[in-house]
């Protein structure tokens, strides 16, 4: 039944991209400078989740790699590095220079000065969810040092922008600038059809069920990738030959809750707070939430900070929001709602 799991793995790219010749390109040519050891300008890939921010940023970094020698490259979450100090350590473990910094003592600067003597090859630093930063100046200490070229990936500009300081705006609104957009039934449908081609044995899966995942993922290509791992996984293990009708409605639902388990365990500590006080006493207000919150932690963040949080968890379908901005209130999503399998 499978012929090659990895194929079927969240985090896989593919060797071809599908439907995204426009945003390939365009991320190319803003990398291109460093294949001719020039300073490259910053990009900002933006999109909901699920549209291929990630996956197009490593293939685009990739196929550089395959071009020239002199090019390295190496990718952060900022979600799980989610403080300065930890975005610039893993930057520079991954460039091997983080002999003799010892965690808790050393001063960011002093990351910045080993980052800006590094005089090995020119790096593409890939910052996904980079709107998740808490200090988003790291984006600044990066942006200055030409030897890197930096790819910041989010959901939202405006996310984005609304949190660094005016210098910072400035410079990113003169970034480049590679927008995605959820993907129609048709392009997931190829997406899954080469997942399938290169995943499972053949005629395993009809060319309808194909079309019934990309429509219930919703344009969402790792929810639809998501359902087929699922089916596909589910009716190995039962020792079908083919993935049945049924397997395939189970699946929507347990590809769902595997994403949104995976979404809940990547919230900080403090988007965790938030989250339970959505769950507790939603629909609430981001005033309220915010009163709440700031009497159950340490070291409240801003308002602001905590509408970043509530935008992120709506984005990744943890929370829903209505209302106009002024009356906005928030509850934790109905699962059940979410489009069904036909
Ligand atoms: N155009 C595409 N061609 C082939 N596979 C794709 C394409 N777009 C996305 N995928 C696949 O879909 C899955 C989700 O893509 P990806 O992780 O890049 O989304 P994302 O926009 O970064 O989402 P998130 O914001 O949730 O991190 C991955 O397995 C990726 O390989």
């Amino acid at each position: 039944m499978i012929r090659d799991a990895r194929v079927l793995r969240a985090g896989f790219v593919p060797r071809e991209v599908e439907h995204r010749d426009a945003e390939v390109n365009h991320l190319s040519s803003v990398l291109e400078p460093i294949t001719n050891g020039e300073p490259a300008d910053t990009a900002i890939v933006t999109g909901p989740s699920g549209t291929g921010k990630t996956c197009i940023s490593k293939f685009v970094t990739e196929r550089l790699r395959e071009e020239v020698l002199d090019v390295e490259a190496t990718y952060v979450n900022c979600w799980r590095n989610y403080t300065r100090f930890r975005t610039l350590y893993q930057i520079l473990d991954d460039l091997g220079a983080t002999i003799d910094i010892h965690r808790q003592s050393t001063p960011h600067d002093e990351l910045v000065d080993r980052l800006q003597q590094h005089d090995g090859p020119r790096t593409v630093i890939i910052l996904d969810e980079v709107d998740q930063l808490e200090d988003p100046s790291v984006i600044y200490d990066l942006h200055s040092l030409p030897q890197f070229a930096i790819i910041c990936i989010a959901n939202k500009e405006e996310e984005l922008f609304s949190r660094v300081d005016d210098r910072l705006v400035s410079r990113l609104r003169s970034s480049e600038h590679v927008r995605m957009g959820k993907y129609h039934d048709e392009q997931l449908y190829d997406i899954l059809s080469a997942r399938a081609k290169w995943g499972l044995d053949e005629d395993v899966i009809t060319d309808d069920q194909l079309y019934r995942i990309a429509d219930a993922a919703a344009g969402d290509a790792r929810l639809a990738i998501g359902i087929l791992r699922t089916a596909a996984g589910k009716a190995d293990r039962e020792n079908h030959e083919r993935i049945t009708d049924d397997i395939l409605l189970d699946a929507a639902e347990d590809a769902r809750a595997q994403i949104k388990q995976k979404s809940l365990d990547s919230l900080t500590p403090h988007q965790r707070v938030v989250y339970d006080i959505v769950r507790e006493h939603g629909p609430v207000g981001p005033s309220e939430i915010h009163e709440r919150y700031s009497e159950a932690v340490d070291d409240p963040r801003t308002k602001r900070t905590v509408r970043t949080y509530l935008s992120k968890m709506e984005q990744y379908n943890l929370l829903e929001a209505e209302g106009t901005s002024r009356d906005r209130e928030y509850s934790l999503v109905d699962s059940a709602a979410a489009s069904p399998m036909q």
